[in-house]
């Protein structure tokens, strides 16, 4: 579904490479996180996925489209086939939730009947079928998201691109936000998602592609935000490790790693300190299993 081969860019000619000889490739349907410490590549690898740049080495395949051979007038063509979610929503303020969600539906000349009927569906897979009316400041920011997340998927993209979706919400909130995401990929779209998260990438136990100074140095199946095992770093003459953790325990999260910091300077136990297990956390109301009409429009997609 995306494939990149040997993929160089730099912002400036001066500049060190911002991604230097990436290459992976992701299949139809797969979820995938892209992780790595801020500055290492991962907005301009999914920017490049949406062809916000010309490609000056190396070749970018989406949905079997070589991305340098499409033209600038058949950009917004192939950006249909591509919903974006971003950390800070990006929402009409002045629309209601309806109207929004809408809104994408409109600039791709989609009719009044099928708007009528598709926006309401996907604002029942977001859960937020009684808020269409309401504006965006008058939603929360989980709530914010959802809506976000409902345009990305309306025009039912294969693949949803998320760069840091739950970078301004509390843990709670973005569980909540995760179980979305999961959802909308088991309905058959393939999800890439940047994140920093570490608990949510530690809950959901995905695919892990991490970058270090735009170079892929991990690229593990069900795995951790921190890898588990000595990893050889891309470009390193000799075995380079990325962190590694050195107990069979779970390894841990930055909030635990805080939690743990705070209790030994009081004395407490770290238990009460940590915060609830997120796998808790996905079986609130939005995860609910019960198949919505959206589900079966995306069912149909896959068929
Ligand atoms: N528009 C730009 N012009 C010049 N350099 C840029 C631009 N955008 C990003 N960069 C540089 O490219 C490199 C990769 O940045 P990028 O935003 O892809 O990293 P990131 O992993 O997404 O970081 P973060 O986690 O902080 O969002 C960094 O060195 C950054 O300074």
């Amino acid at each position: 579904m995306i494939r990149f081969e040997n993929v160089s860019i730099a912002y400036d000619r001066k500049d060190k490479p911002a991604l230097d000889d990436v290459s992976f490739d992701v299949e139809r349907g797969e979820f995938v996180f892209l992780v790595g410490s801020s500055g290492s590549g991962k907005s301009t690898l999914l920017r490049l996925i949406l062809r916000e740049y010309r490609t000056p080495h190396g070749q970018i395949y989406v949905a079997g489209q070589n991305v340098a051979n499409v033209p600038s007038w058949r950009v917004p063509k192939f950006r249909r086939g591509i919903g974006v979610v971003f950390q800070d929503f990006r929402l009409i303020q002045t629309k209601t939730v309806f109207a929004n969600v809408a809104y994408a539906m409109q600039v791709l000349g989609k009719n009044r009947a099928a708007i009528k009927s598709e926006v309401p569906r996907v604002l029942e897979l977001v859960g937020l079928e009684d808020k269409a009316h309401r504006t965006p400041t008058e939603l929360s920011g989980g709530e914010q998201q959802r809506v976000a997340i409902a345009r990305a998927i309306v025009n039912q993209p294969g693949i949803l691109l998320a760069d840091e979706p739950t970078g301004n919400l509390d843990p709670i909130t973005s569980a909540g936000i995760m179980a979305i995401l999961d959802r909308i990929n088991q309905n058959g779209t393939t999800v890439v998602m940047a994140t920093h998260d570490d608990d949510i990438v530690n809950t959901m136990r995905k695919r892990v592609i991490e970058l270090h100074h735009g170079q892929v140095v991990r690229d593990e199946a069900t795995a951790l935000y921190t890898s588990a095992i000595p990893v050889v770093q891309a470009g390193a003459a000799g075995p380079a490790m990325v962190p590694v953790k050195t107990d069979d325990a779970e390894p841990m999260t930055r909030r635990r790693r805080a939690a743990t910091a705070a209790a030994a300077e009081d004395g407490t136990s770290t238990e009460e300190s940590m915060p609830p297990r997120l796998e808790r956390k996905l079986g609130t109301p939005l995860g609910e299993a019960a198949p919505t009409p959206a589900d079966e429009m995306n069912d149909g997609n896959k068929k």
